[in-house]
Order: structure tokens, then sequence, then C-alpha cells
């Protein structure tokens, strides 16, 4: 397997890594920031990028936000960006409910709707392809335990906690995760609900530390179900890169993945088939995985910043 090349401080090998690509695709969480602290130098190195022709796409796992979300997020860290630049594995999931499933499951004509285990950005862009949805941020199932009568009316299927118009779990990022949404989701799925994930990240970077990620809300449903796992429509899967490539009509010889997770950016790029893999050392992964584990990304750097070595002085 091949070795990635390192680029942190080679100013004429970033110069030469620049002129292979026109598009880049950005992930975020661990490479433009950890949770809301905006590393170092990012907006110079996006400004440096497009300034130098560069098409720049941000494609994030972190389902909790939209894509109207993530441009404000942007916007408000100095990075201007609008909703045609952010693909997210929300937008992702939602575009594979509406228009990939009902042409592989019939049957959900008469079951359209998602219970939703995760938070407003799932929501925002169900709403967005007018798939109906429940759970959720609904305020209500944010609630500790679980009452006497739950156990009851559910195990009975009582319509009134159990909708039968449920034909899709979808599980995501959700800081509210509790008992009465995992036995829900479980029940839903019995019933046949098809279990879809928008990601299955097992950490979340912020302030520079891990915390749970979203596949911790999936793996409790996968450990109920004997091992059943969801399909999952963020990165690494190539439903989002045909969908991400649909919308944009990049050239993928000329299309880079910068990432900082092996097993979800850089395998996403790799897979795809991309031009290139940049893997920064900003977020999740570290140097002994992209030099010595089995997905390694072409090249990478310390920090996303060191790109603007490459500038002529
Ligand atoms: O747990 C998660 O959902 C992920 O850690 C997080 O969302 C990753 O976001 P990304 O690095 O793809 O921007
Ligand atoms: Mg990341």
């Amino acid at each position: 397997m091949s070795q990635p090349q390192y680029l942190t401080g080679q100013r004429e090998a970033l110069q030469e890594f620049l002129s292979k690509y026109d598009i880049f695709l950005f992930d975020c969480d661990g490479v433009l920031w950890s949770g809301d602290h905006l590393f170092d130098g990012t907006v110079a190195t996006l400004e440096f990028l497009r300034a130098s022709g560069k098409r720049v796409v941000f494609v994030t796992n972190n389902s909790t936000k939209s894509r109207k979300d993530y441009c404000k997020k942007l916007e408000g860290m100095g990075i201007p960006a609008t909703e045609e630049e952010v693909f997210g594995s929300s937008y992702s999931a939602a575009i594979y409910i509406s228009r990939i499933l009902p042409q592989r499951h019939p049957e959900l004509k008469s079951k359209p709707k998602v219970f939703v285990i995760g938070e407003s950005g799932i929501e925002q862009e169900l709403d967005s392809e007018n798939v109906p949805h429940i759970g959720g941020t609904d305020s209500s199932l944010r609630r500790l335990g679980i009452n006497p009568e739950d156990y009851t009316k559910i195990a009975a299927g009582d319509p009134s906690v159990l909708d039968p118009e449920v034909g899709v779990v979808l599980t995501g990022l959700d800081f509210h995760f509790n008992y009465i949404k995992m036995c829900l989701a479980y029940h839903y799925i019995k019933r046949g609900a098809i279990f879809l994930a928008t990601n299955i990240d097992s950490t979340l970077p912020s302030a520079g530390a891990l915390f749970a990620g979203a596949g911790t809300m999936a793996a409790p449903l996968t450990m109920m179900l004997g091992g059943t796992e969801p399909v999952a429509l963020g990165k690494p899967s190539q439903a989002m890169m045909d969908a991400i490539e649909g919308k944009f009509k990049f050239d993928r010889s000329r299309t880079c993945m910068v990432g900082d997770r092996a097993n979800t950016d850089i395998k996403f790029g790799l897979e795809g088939k991309l031009g290139g893999t940049l893997g920064v050392l900003t977020g999740v992964g570290t140097k002994e995985e992209f030099t010595e584990g089995d997905t390694r990304p072409h090249f990478y750097v310390d920090r996303l910043s060191d790109l603007l070595a490459a500038k002529e002085a």
C-alpha cells in the first residue's frame, strides 16, 4: 500500500498538489473547526483557494444542521458560502428517502413517514424534500425513563404511540438521545420500517477532544436487532458521492477530498475514485492511521492552513 506524501512546509510540493485539482470537497468538523472553535488560517486558506480559481464544496456528516444552518455557521465564521456549496448527511438522507427509496420499496406509499432520532437539521432537510416525519426534536419525547403505560401501549402496537404510517427509521447525531426513543425506533423496525442512518461516525470532535458520535445512536438498535446495521447515507456512502456529482457535475479526476477521518472522508474519496485525498491532523485521524492504516490518503498535512505555504511570496 502506497505511503501518503507529507506536504507540510513543502512549498513546491504544495504548489504541485494544488495544480492537480479544480474542486476541493471539504469536510467540516475536525478540518475547518472543532465545534465552534475555528482553526487559525481557515478563512485565509479558503480565500486563497477561491482566489486561485478553485471550487469549494462543504461535505459534512454532521446531521444536526441543515444546509441553511451551515451557511449561517460558515458566514458567522467569516467563510462566505451559499446553500449550493453545502452538502450534509441530512440532505443526502432526505434525497435518498424521497427519490431513491420509493423506487425500491413501493410499499412505502402507504407508510411515507420517517421516525427521526436526531436534531433539527434532519427535520429541515426532510421538509425540503416534502418527506413527513415524527420524533426528532418533538419535546414530548425529550423525557427521561419510560412509563408503565409506555410499555403496554408500545407492546400492543397502540397507534397513538406507534404511528402506522412510519415506514423508515432514520438515526443521526442526537444530543437528546434517550431510552424511549430507542424503544420506539426498535419497535418500528421490528414492524418492518427500513433502518437508515445519516452517518455512523463513532466520535464527534469538539473543543479539541472526542465525544459521542452519530454512530452511538444507531449502535444500541443494531445490538437490539441482533446485528442489523443501518444503511448510512453520509460519507463514505457512494450514494452521497453520486448525489454530489449529480448536483455539481464535477470531473472526479480533478477533485480532491479533504478530511480528518480515514474511515469516512478518505474512504469516501478513494472509493469515489477522486483524483486525490488530503488528510489533516486537526481532528480524529492520527499520523499513524494515515501512514500505516488500511485507508491512507494520497497526501496529508498537519493542518489545513499549511496549504498557505503554496502562496507566492
Ligand atoms: O458524529 C458525527 O456525526 C460526526 O463526528 C460529525 O458530524 C462529523 O462531521 P464532519 O467531520 O463530517 O464534518
Ligand atoms: Mg471531520
